[in-house]
C-alpha cells in the first residue's frame, strides 16, 4: 500500500482510463474512496465508482463546484474543449492533469489560466495497475506537483517523467502498445490455426508466452536481444522464423509509432 494523500482527486470522465484511474487509486490505498470524486455523463459508470464510496458527479461543473485539490482530465480529446471552457474558472488553484492524447501544454494552459498543469499518457493497463506512464510538466506545474502526479500514478504502474515532446513519442510508444501487443498475439494465434492447432489451445499457449516472456524480461532484466539469443539455435527453427520476421517487423514497428506520432500531431491542431 502507497502513502495516503490527504487531498481530494476529481477525475473527469470516468471512462476506460479514468474509471480505471479512480479504482486504482483507491485500491493501491492512495486515496480513501470518500475523496475520490467522478464525473460522467453515463449513469451506469457513476454508479460502478459510487458502489466503492466514490461521489459521483452527472459533469464536470457540479464536480468543480467541490474544488478538489487535484483534477484528472480523461475524456476524448475531441470534448475536452467543452470541458475546459466550462473548467477554467473552477480550477485556478488545483493541480490540474490531462491524460487527453495529442492535447499539448500550451493549449491546456492557455484555456486553464492560473492552474498548474500536467500532462500525463498512461496506457490501459493501468486498469490492472500494471500500467506504465509518462508525465510532463508544464510552465506553471511546481516540483511538488511534479512529485505529487508521480505518486498519484505509481498507485497504476510504472512512470517516467520527461519533456513534453518525448511523452508524445511516449504516447506512441507505450499508450498505443498494448493494442500492438494484442495485434501480435492475434497474429501469431491465427496462424498457429492456419497450421493445424485448435484455436483455444493457440491462444493459451501464446498468452501464456507473452507473460513468460515478459516476466523474465522484467524479472531478469535481460536485454530483448539477448533473450533472443537464449532461444535461437544455430541452424533451428527459431532462426529461420526470424529471418522472415524481423525486417518486416522492424519496418513496420518504426512506421506504426510514425503514424502515432503523426496523428498526435494532427490532434494538437
Ligand atoms: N484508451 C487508452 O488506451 C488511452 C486513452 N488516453 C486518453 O484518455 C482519454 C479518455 O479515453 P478513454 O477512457 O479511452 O475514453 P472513454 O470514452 O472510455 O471515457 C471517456 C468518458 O468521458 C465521459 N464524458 C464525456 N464528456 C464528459 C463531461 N463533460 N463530463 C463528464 N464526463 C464526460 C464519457 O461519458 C466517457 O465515459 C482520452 O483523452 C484519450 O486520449 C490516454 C492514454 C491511453
Ligand atoms: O488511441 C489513442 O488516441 C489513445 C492514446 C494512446 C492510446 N490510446
Amino acid at each position: 500500500m502507497g502513502e495516503k494523500l490527504d487531498l481530494r482527486v476529481g477525475v473527469i470522465g470516468a471512462g476506460a482510463m479514468g474509471g480505471a484511474i479512480a479504482r486504482g487509486l483507491v485500491a493501491a490505498g492512495v486515496a480513501d474512496a470518500a475523496h475520490v470524486l467522478a464525473a460522467d455523463h453515463e449513469a451506469d459508470r457513476r454508479a460502478a465508482l459510487a458502489e466503492l464510496g466514490m461521489r459521483v458527479f452527472p459533469g464536470e461543473a457540479e464536480l468543480l463546484a467541490e474544488r478538489p485539490e487535484v483534477v484528472v482530465l480523461a475524456v476524448k480529446p475531441q470534448v475536452l474543449g467543452e470541458v475546459l471552457a466550462s473548467a477554467a474558472p473552477l480550477v485556478a488553484d488545483a493541480l490540474v492533469i490531462s491524460i487527453a492524447a495529442g492535447v499539448p501544454l500550451s493549449a491546456l494552459e492557455s484555456a486553464l489560466p492560473g492552474a498548474r498543469v500536467v500532462r500525463a499518457m498512461p496506457n490501459l493497463p493501468v486498469q490492472v495497475r500494471s500500467g506504465a506512464t509518462a508525465l510532463a510538466a508544464g510552465t506553471r506545474a511546481t516540483a511538488e506537483d511534479v512529485e505529487l502526479a508521480r505518486t498519484l500514478f505509481s498507485a497504476l504502474g510504472s512512470v517516467a517523467v520527461m519533456r513534453e515532446d518525448q511523452l508524445d513519442v511516449a504516447g506512441a510508444v507505450s499508450g498505443c502498445a498494448p493494442a500492438f501487443f494484442s495485434l501480435f498475439v492475434d497474429a501469431l494465434t491465427r496462424a498457429g490455426v492456419l497450421r493445424g492447432l485448435p484455436a483455444a489451445a493457440a491462444r493459451e499457449l501464446v498468452e501464456a508466452t507473452m507473460r513468460g516472456c515478459a516476466e523474465q524480461l522484467l524479472n531478469e532484466g535481460v536485454h530483448p536481444r539477448e533473450y533472443m539469443e537464449r532461444v535461437t539455435s544455430p541452424g533451428g527453427t527459431t532462426a529461420a522464423a526470424l529471418r522472415e520476421l524481423e525486417g518486416p517487423l522492424v519496418a513496420g514497428t518504426f512506421a506504426a509509432v510514425d503514424a502515432a506520432l503523426a496523428r498526435t500531431r494532427e490532434l494538437a491542431g
